[in-house]
């Protein structure tokens, strides 16, 4: 009988909103947190399953709405490697979170179960954590009450930061093996990015400290929690100062602060007292997003998104690899997509003679290319990436017998970044101190960082149409194949332009087309930009 199930029975505390549909998108379920509690409980079902398919490796769910306002929130499920779910599981997910109701659930559940030949003799396995939001703790007992009525043994860590929590993940798995990733704790993360950070800088110096914006989220009492294990910066370590780390009043959360306001709005957080040259970054909500900026005296704001921090990591670990003698046994690439500046990518090939991929949107897109290289580069240009190293490079990397000193410190900074870059999810905090590093061993300040390419002028617009759905892209989203003629019309435009180029693409976490263009002015791409919305208006009604 339905009542008897405890999940039928559990799952009646958490009723299903009939008039919602839900979908596991790029960035798992996320919307208004008050319609989510339903959505959280099966998704714990869901790494039940998952976890006895992979024969109880432990699995994560972390609930967070990255740099989403204050009242929404979301949930995502983390792999044993510490990757984002499997994207077939992507489908299971969606069909247990739109069974109607609580019987159906229940159907769903055993035949998932019955399909997918799950051993229901395996004790299942789950870790999770939340952000700071104020509805995370009411979705912890939505999470606890699947995990309960499944039968399967979790671990709360309370709040972290979502690549914390991909860390831990990795770690569980990996203990006792080759491949072991490190202490499976928060404290275990710090050690380890603390330590290798101090092996990569050296006796570097850090010219001036880093002031870090916090989004007011979780990203705030973790780094105050992090630099406690760096080394001060009166022992010649770096200086980060925290800001917007309110969290006490979490309806500030991203609010006129963080990446995604940075990014968007191409400006500083009001809040912000920058001097000329100092450095300044974002974190998003849940820290797995960094910007960097700092204003001039002449020519006021600059943005150093995630392309500046994608050719810087080329190349430095590119000149790291060479001077190491190490250059022609480790291929790097870098790993973009086509919201990527232009300039940036005309830089990775050109000057750095390095080569870029580029793949649709979404982060697991892009890390599932990076790995294909032996160190892949890769980062969308809202901030989000990391650097992912093969396991062959790892090896030729801790194998070989340096030649000279030169190429043993060269060695030994390249040994530390594979310790300290998280490799399972883009990590504002690895990549942050990751670009500090690389700064003081080129004593570059901002400035310096910046000259390296100049930007083409860009213009990021979005527009809502009837049905986004319509808009089919090939190409990895550079080209438009459905509504049939509309590409020929963006390509006519296009062409009118000195450097031209724009894409339009349907969003997959927002009811909108997304429209970009550049150009070689600000009022070019502005006006590339105005005129590929006209045509994406047309087609869309
Ligand atoms: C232009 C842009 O920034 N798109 C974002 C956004 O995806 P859309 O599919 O464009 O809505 O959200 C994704 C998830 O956070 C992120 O990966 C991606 O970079
Ligand atoms: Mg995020």
């Amino acid at each position: 009988m339905a009542s008897q199930n405890p999940i039928a029975a559990a799952s009646a505390k958490f009723p299903k909103p009939a008039d919602r549909t839900f979908q596991y998108g790029t960035a798992g379920f996320r919307m208004k947190a008050a319609l989510l509690d339903s959505v959280v409980y099966r998704v714990g079902l869901l790494a039940a399953l998952r976890s006895r398919k992979l024969n109880g490796q432990v699995i994560g769910v972390i609930i967070t709405a990255s740099h989403n306002p204050p009242d929404d929130n979301g949930v995502k499920l983390v792999d044993p490697m510490g990757e984002m779910l499997e994207q077939f599981w992507e489908t299971y997910a969606t069909i247990l979170a739109n069974a109607p109701s609580d019987q159906a659930l229940v159907e769903a559940y055993d035949k998932l179960t019955a399909d997918l030949k799950i051993d229901t003799a395996v004790q299942p396995r789950v870790i999770f954590a939340r952000d700071t939001r104020a509805s995370g703790l009411r979705l912890v007992s939505a999470l606890v009450a699947a995990l309960e009525a499944s039968g399967t043994e979790y671990t709360d860590y309370k709040l972290l930061t979502t690549p914390q929590l991909h860390y831990i993940t990795r770690c569980l798995n990996t203990k006792g093996t080759a491949y072991e990733y490190g202490e499976p704790t928060e404290q275990g993360y710090y050690e380890k990015t603390a330590a290798s950070f101090k092996a990569a800088t050296g006796h570097k110096k850090f010219n001036g400290p880093v002031t870090v914006d916090c989004a007011n989220g979780v990203g705030g009492p973790k780094l105050r929690e992090l630099i406690k294990y760096l080394p001060s910066p009166s022992e010649g370590g770096l200086e980060i100062k925290v800001v917007n780390d309110n969290v006490v009043e979490p309806e500030r959360l991203n609010q006129q602060c963080g990446a995604d306001f940075v990014k968007t709005n191409q400006r500083a957080p009001p809040s912000s007292h920058s001097t000329p040259l100092a450095r300044c970054a974002s974190l998003d909500g849940d820290a797995d997003r960094l910007m960097y900026y700092f204003v001039d005296s002449d020519h006021g704001f600059h943005l150093l998104d995630g392309d500046r921090i994608a050719t810087l990591a080329a190349l430095f670990i590119g000149d790291l690899a060479r001077n190491a003698g190490l250059g022609e046994k480790l291929k790097v690439g870098v790993v973009q997509t086509a919201y990527a500046n232009g300039a940036s990518t005309s830089y990775i090939t050109q000057d750095l003679k390095l080569p870029v991929v580029c793949t649709p949107t979404g982060v697991k897109h892009l890390h599932h290319a990076a790995t294909k290289f032996d160190v892949g580069v890769y980062f969308e240009a809202n901030g989000h990436g990391t650097v992912v190293f093969s396991d062959v490079a790892l090896k030729r990397i801790n194998k070989y017998e340096p030649q000279s000193p030169a190429q043993s410190s060269s060695l030994n900074v390249l040994r530390a970044l594979t310790a300290l870059i998280n490799q399972t999810v883009g990590d504002a905090f690895s990549d942050l101190l990751l670009v500090e590093l690389i700064l003081a061993h080129k004593s570059w300040g901002p400035k310096e960082w910046d000259l390296t390419y100049t930007d083409l002028p860009n213009r990021l617009g979005r527009i809502e149409v009837a049905d986004r759905i319509i808009f089919k892209t090939t190409a990895a989203e550079r080209k438009l194949e459905s509504p049939p003629g509309v590409q020929a019309q963006i390509d006519g435009l296009v062409g009118k332009y000195k450097n031209g180029r724009s894409f339009a693409r349907a969003s997959g976490t927002e009811d909108a087309v997304r429209v970009y263009a550049e150009a070689a002015t600000k009022g070019e791409a502005d006006d590339l930009a105005a005129k590929v919305a006209d045509v994406v208006k047309r087609a869309g009604v």
